[in-house]
């Protein structure tokens, strides 16, 4: 179940990723301490090496931290591992080869994510049992995809996958969707009227949002609050107030200025 708005959906306490370069520790994450709730939608801002991956892949599970906390809904998802916690955290990535599985279907792919972390009825009996509910997925970002319900994936064009890859991932409702530049590989129309659904169904779903992004533009005008991070500590974590009142050169300003 989830958390009422406004209580927290994820905590992180005290976390730390350290990794040893050259025979130096190197703390890539340094005592990270972070409350979302339920419904913010946190845009992710960073020099590049800041931490940000770092940052998803300790979330996600894919890298177990050094030390510190993860708490979902309160519950203690540390040594949760990666497949255990996709059940609750959904994440879409800049490549658009990475959200899918080129040789299976559209229908096939959506199946999949809708039955994550169940076992059973992944048969061709369920995918048409399914369509309607499917397609109606599908058709809530209309770039052609309705159609290609039967293509392999690997056919499909990159704003297309993409599109795709973020259907997948708000289609089991997750407790966490995270995006991770999940624009930057696309041409700049289609970035924006990704961006724009990517937008309309936070808001529609009151799904609970970390999207890190490198357009300060994006940055600045989604989300209610902002995150800087830099060299491994979150910088800056801006109210949504505060973000109101933030202008691009504020944040030209602190990139000149930041270490990583
Ligand atoms: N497994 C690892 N071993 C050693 N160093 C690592 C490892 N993973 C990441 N790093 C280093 O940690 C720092 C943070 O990397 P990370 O990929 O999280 O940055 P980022 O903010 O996502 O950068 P970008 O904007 O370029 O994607 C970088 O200096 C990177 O080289």
């Amino acid at each position: 179940m989830k958390q009422p708005k406004n209580q927290p959906m994820l905590q992180l306490n005290d976390l730390t990723v350290t990794v040893n370069n050259g025979g130096r520790d190197i703390n890539i994450l340094n005592h990270i301490n972070l409350t979302i709730n339920q419904g913010d939608f946190i845009t992710i801002l960073g020099t590049n090496g800041a931490g940000k991956s770092t940052l998803f892949n300790v979330i996600s599970g894919h890298l177990t931290p050094t030390s510190g906390q993860i708490l979902l809904e309160g519950q203690d998802i540390t040594k949760f591992s990666e497949e255990k916690r996709a059940k609750y955290i959904s994440r879409v990535f800049q490549d658009p080869k990475l959200g899918t599985a080129p040789r299976m279907t559209v229908g096939e792919n959506l199946l999949l994510a809708q039955k994550r972390g169940q076992h059973r009825g992944l048969g061709l009996r369920h995918l048409r049992q399914r369509k309607p509910k499917l397609m109606s997925e599908l058709t809530l970002f209309d770039n052609g995809m309705s159609q290609r319900f039967d293509t392999a994936t690997g056919e499909l064009s990159g704003g297309q996958r993409q599109a795709l890859s973020l259907i997948m991932a708000i289609s089991s409702n997750p407790d966490l969707l995270m995006l991770d530049e999940h624009t930057a590989a696309l041409d700049p129309k289609t970035s924006t009227q990704l961006m724009t659904f990517t937008n309309e169904i936070i808001s529609e779903r009151q799904l609970t949002c970390l999207m890190i992004t490198h357009h300060l533009d994006d940055a600045l005008r989604y989300g209610n609050r902002l995150l800087v991070l830099n060299a491994g500590e979150i910088a800056n974590d801006y109210s949504t107030s505060e973000k109101a009142d933030l202008t691009k050169d504020d944040m030209l300003k602190f990139f000149d200025s930041a270490i990583a």
